[in-house]
């Protein structure tokens, strides 16, 4: 008899905002059967010295755990500890070590003087040997990071080098990656930053996305309608998740506007879904006040200048007609990206062309304007002529088709008040789950 490996069992407890544990392996009561991975995981948040169990599950992705006891670490100023093992039930509460450090940890590799504008927390470095860091190809470059597959400790992860010129970049994204509660499957997990011992470059070092840029994804690949939902399901939630304003247990994330959202800054996961990444240009909207009045964080030198890819700009910032420090114009030109992007995805879903044919993936505009279209030729066609993406005519016949329609004319209306919120945007997609495809 061929005895099969047996599939890891971790203690199971979530609460409402971590539900995409739920779907890494069946539950039954308080135990999961691993689907992706050998090692559990434990999250707790600290209340007032003591524990409390935030998630208790199978790790979401395949990654190094190399402890066979839980033995908890602290992060975000002692804020949430955290444990990763590799037995059997090593995540259950009666089996993890507890290091309840509340001192901030000491970060190894440097500091550096960050601006605070407000009195906001922030959260120290996560701490990352950098030495054992191996870069093995390069698999993106951007403007101003090239980005490798590389080994840590047994696992693949992808790190992001900045030249030193581009400190400020590294800076700003590394912000990002570190305010509190930003782990969600939806972002791609950050793992940790540093800089080469030689100190020409800083690195980010993050979770590898199996199936690299969606816009790289999307030119390899069609995709049938259940693929292409959960593409856009998982894509929304990244974007909602990043908007929203948290605070749990005493521990805040505030909302971050991501300002370059494109196929090229978002990641897709070997089980087909999309995490968000490159926060270079993304702007923390921070509440001085303590109460709902937020304000721009400025993180780079450009402050509040246009930022991010021209093509998937909205009309009103390409135009220069808004104010770029009202946070509320810089989530509705999120919102409009976001058209951009499902309409990006669903030209390549084979369900929604006839004979099952999707065309060639073309980025927006790209038919209409070229593949270097100029900041003139948008202004005139996006701004003046109120011009989106083509809308194949067939899609009217389809039972679905007018709510695709009508949820891209939602997304990339002219009217920036008139766009939807990421919320609706997802509770739209998620309705999308049972509508029929032959
Ligand atoms: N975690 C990852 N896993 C796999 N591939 C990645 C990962 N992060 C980035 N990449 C690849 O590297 C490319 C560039 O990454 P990124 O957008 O973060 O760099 P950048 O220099 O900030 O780019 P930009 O020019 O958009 O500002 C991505 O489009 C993608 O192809």
């Amino acid at each position: 008899d061929q005895s099969f490996p047996q599939k890891r069992r971790c203690a199971f407890q979530v609460t409402a905002q971590n539900q995409e544990y739920t779907a890494v392996g069946n539950v039954s009561g308080s135990v999961q059967l691993c689907e992706k991975t050998q090692c559990c995981v434990g999250y707790f948040l600290n209340v007032d010295g003591r524990p409390v169990v935030d998630v208790l599950a199978c790790d979401i992705a395949e990654k190094s755990c190399p402890d066979a006891t839980c033995k908890t670490q602290t992060r975000f100023n002692g804020q949430v500890l955290v444990c990763v093992c590799n037995t059997d039930l090593c995540n259950s509460n009666s089996n993890i070590t507890w290091t309840l450090e509340l001192e901030d940890p000491q970060p190894s590799y440097f500091v550096e003087d960050k601006p605070k504008l407000c009195s906001c927390q922030t959260t120290e470095p996560s701490e990352f040997h950098i030495d054992d860091i191996e870069l093995q190809q390069i698999v993106g470059h951007g403007h101003f990071a090239t980005v490798w597959q590389g080994k840590y400790k047994g696992s693949t992860v992808a790190v992001k080098v900045f030249p030193v010129g581009w400190k400020q970049k590294f800076t700003a994204e590394k912000e990002v990656y570190e305010l509190p509660l930003m782990n969600h499957a939806g972002i791609v997990r950050f793992l940790g930053s540093g800089s080469k011992p030689d100190g020409r470059s800083c690195l980010i070092v993050l979770q590898f996305a199996e199936c690299g840029s969606l816009h790289s994804y999307l030119c390899k690949h069609t995709t049938n309608w259940m693929l292409t939902l959960k593409l856009c399901q998982s894509l929304s939630q990244g974007l909602s998740y990043l908007h929203s304003d948290l605070k749990k247990h005493g521990v805040h994330k505030p909302p971050v506007a991501h300002r370059d959202f494109s196929s090229s800054n978002v990641l897709v996961r070997a089980d087909g879904t999309c995490v968000l990444c490159d926060f270079g240009c993304s702007t923390i909207l921070r509440s001085c006040s303590g109460n709902h009045s937020w304000q721009s964080h400025i993180t780079n030198m450009e402050g509040h200048a246009q930022l991010g890819t021209l093509r998937y700009m909205p009309p009103e910032i390409l135009e220069g007609s808004v104010n770029l420090s009202s946070s509320r114009c810089l989530m509705q030109g999120d919102i409009y990206a976001l058209g951009l992007l499902l309409w990006e995805i669903w030209m390549r879903c084979s369900d929604l062309f006839e004979g099952g044919v999707a065309p060639q993936h073309l980025l927006p505009y790209e038919s209409e304007l070229g593949a270097n279209a100029t900041r003139d030729s948008l202004i005139q066609y996006v701004f003046q002529l109120e011009k989106r993406p083509a809308i194949p005519k067939h899609w009217e016949l389809l039972p679905q088709g007018s709510v695709l329609q009508e949820l891209l004319t939602d997304c990339w209306d002219c009217d920036a008040d008139a766009r939807l919120t990421v919320e609706c945007a997802v509770d739209r997609l998620l309705s999308f789950q049972s509508c029929y495809f032959p």
